[in-house]
């Protein structure tokens, strides 16, 4: 419950005076409830309901002493105007209360979900390197509205709570003795429940778990439906489904066998006390019969807030583990939070880089921590065996030997406006490099400089507001062609997007498309080819006219004769931009002005194309030979 209190906290800072001002209000409403359930008493004396009540209820002498005088009819009425004036007051208090409850929870829940989303997109590239997104997604989709759900139990806790004590207060004026043996009772039985408490704690961190598999399991399936199609995976996949909906469903189940149980024993409770009250009231006590009703009266309501508050607690208890989940993922977080985003249109931003020299790796050395790829293995373990995640929270907590070295002693200098191109076998390294160069991932070692200064926290979004960056796996959203290409430059003009169009050599298909620039490119650009996603991904990167553009093998699902438009467009660009290739395909990258080959996460050669190409003996030559089949 110590996360649960965190919130609370988090709560009374998000709303301050608010919610004292609605605990507060929620105590009026039970006493304005408690006076008119008093009222009863009176009104049923001059009924004739019960008898003369001037021994047994001492508060309706003092009550009816003005109006002694008045007719009973004058007398009922005047009741019966105060009974119905109480209620509605009562009413009205309490449905202002439950309005400004709603908007205090909402309000937390809608600053919550702020602050978590907006953490993790300023949340630096290792932070999404080690983490599942499917994780995220249930962070954000399951565990938050557990939160918030809990939030509203424990408001709806408080003002049970104080309500009950009022109306404890009450019927200790009514019946000292009898209220006490009540709530005797009822605290026994609480204690006796502390085992509902514990295993719904229980019950709530299977749901955790369970869900967040779930969401992986899906997010993966979907991811590669391809693939399970293809390759006729489909009943494996279903029976994993089966087996953790199984789970779930047990899950929730039990849940409301717990509860049903709990209700239960307070049920029958009530029914034994009521019966050993009426008994020990009556033959005992010799109790009058108009205090016992009213006692009887608020029993009735008093027991069920008993009851109430159980069931809360335990659902409270059920969602305590999304607290702790959420607030040891939000802890993560804001530790793995790059920097703050300076506001890039504010007039008091300032452009301290301008590079117009070059940029430089000094002796860079860097490897990815060794518990990604225990992440790695946990994910396929978790996705079809369903087995349990440990997740790594807060500092990093690094496991087994260290992985090797994705970068080694890198020293390179990428001067403005030329052409650079890395290449090198698979796994050598070379994406790892452009992540560094952009500022992605930091160095373990050495340094990275911008026109001679480092390349430090408070600059590293300036040098990304200056680079354009298609991936080797391209993203379009869910959306038209426009509507991807204007998410780059929102206000580029139709001439431009043409003109972008035309740079990446997709002007013509996308003239050809029946609904041209308002075609729906469906999850990811699923409705284009893998070559046609690349050329739009590579318009929309020449859109934001960056001053560098780092392509990925942006260009290896292209046919040769797009792919040689495309490099003829490049060349043009020389000159102008800082153009960085990434390339397996030697041929495409003739005329840059320098190559650095990577092997091992070494730069093991570097020159010129044709000097390179002249090294026989070299990785470049050899990669070339196997390419071209030349000698
Ligand atoms: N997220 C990661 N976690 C752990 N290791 C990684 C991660 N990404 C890459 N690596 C490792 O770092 C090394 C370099 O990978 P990188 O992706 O930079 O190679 P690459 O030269 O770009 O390969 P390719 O040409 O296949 O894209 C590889 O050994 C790879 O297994």
């Amino acid at each position: 419950m110590t996360h649960v209190m965190e919130y609370i906290k988090k709560l009374y800072t998000f709303s301050g005076r608010k919610l004292i001002l609605g605990i507060a209000g929620m105590m009026l409403v039970s006493l304005l409830e408690g006076t008119s359930i008093l009222l009863l008493a009176p009104m049923l004396s001059l009924t004739g309901l019960i008898g003369p009540t001037s021994d047994s209820l001492p508060f309706l002498v003092i009550l009816t002493a003005p109006i002694m005088s008045w007719s009973d009819e004058q007398k009922l009425t005047l009741m019966l105007g105060i009974f119905v004036f109480l209620f509605a007051l009562q009413g009205a208090v309490q449905r202002h209360l439950v309005n400004m409850n709603e908007q205090i929870e909402q309000g937390f829940i809608r600053h919550l979900r702020l602050d978590v989303y907006e953490s993790m997109i300023y949340a630096n590239w290792s932070f999404f390197l080690r983490k599942r997104r499917s994780d995220l997604v249930h962070l954000m989709t399951s565990e938050l509205p557990r939160v918030s759900y809990g939030i509203s139990l424990l408001l709806g806790l408080c003002t049970t709570v104080v309500f009950t004590a009022v109306q404890i207060g009450f019927a200790l004026y009514l019946s000292f003795e009898l209220t006490a043996a009540v709530l005797v009772c009822g605290i026994a039985l609480a204690l006796y429940s502390r085992q509902f408490i514990r295993r719904s704690r229980k019950i709530g961190a299977q749901a955790t778990e369970l869900s967040q598999q779930c969401y992986a399991g899906i997010t993966d399936h979907l991811n590669g439906m391809k693939d399970i199609k293809a390759n006729m995976l489909e009943i494996q996949h279903l029976n994993w489904f089966q087996q953790l909906c199984h789970r779930l469903e047990h899950n929730v189940v039990s849940f409301t066998k717990l509860q049903t149980t709990s209700q239960y024993y307070y049920k029958l409770a009530s029914a034994v006390l009521l019966a050993v009250f009426a008994f020990f009231s009556f033959v005992v006590f010799h109790v009058q019969p108009e205090r016992l009703m009213i006692i009887v009266l608020i029993f009735s309501r008093l027991w069920p807030k008993f009851t109430g508050l159980q069931t809360s607690w335990e659902h409270l208890a059920q969602s305590a583990p999304a607290f702790g989940h959420l607030s040891a993922m939000q802890k993560e977080i804001q530790n793995a939070r790059e920097l703050e985003l300076p506001d890039m249109n504010s007039g008091n931003f300032e452009h301290t880089i301008r590079f117009d020299e070059a940029i430089e790796c000094r002796h860079v050395c860097y490897r990815y921590h060794q518990e990604h790829h225990v992440h790695k293995e946990n994910q396929g373990h978790q996705a079809h065996h369903g087995h349990e995640h440990h997740v790594h929270l807060g500092n990093h907590k690094h496991l087994g030997h260290p992985s090797p070295y994705a970068l080694k002693d890198i020293h390179l200098r990428i001067p403005v406006h030329t052409l650079t191109a890395i290449v090198g076998k698979s796994g050598a390294g070379k994406s790892t490099l452009v992540d560094l160069l952009i500022g992605l991932i930091k160095p373990d070692q050495g340094e990275l400089l911008i026109d001679g200064k480092p390349l430090t926290n408070e600059v590293v979004y300036q040098l990304r507001q200056k680079v354009s960056y298609v991936s080797q796996d391209p993203f379009l959203f869910h959306g038209t062609l426009l509507d991807n290409l204007l998410a780059a430059a929102p206000n580029a003009t139709d001439k431009q997007i043409w003109d972008a169009l035309h740079f990446s050599a997709a002007e013509a298909f996308v003239r050809k498309l029946p609904e041209g620039l308002d075609t729906i490119v469906g999850d990811r650009g699923i409705r284009l080819s893998g070559g046609e996603r690349q050329r739009i991904v590579l318009a929309r990167a020449i859109l934001r006219q960056p001053a560098i553009l780092i392509l990925d093998e942006a260009t290896s699902a292209l046919d040769s004769e797009n792919e040689a438009l495309i490099q003829n467009a490049l060349m043009q660009l020389r000159g102008k931009m800082t153009i960085i290739v990434i390339a397996h395909r030697l041929s495409t990258i003739r005329h840059a002005d320098q190559v650095f080959v990577l092997d091992g996460g070494m730069i093991i050669q570097r020159g010129g194309y044709q000097q390179l190409a002249s090294e026989r003996e070299g990785l470049f030559g050899k990669l070339l030979h196997v390419q071209t089949g030349t000698n």
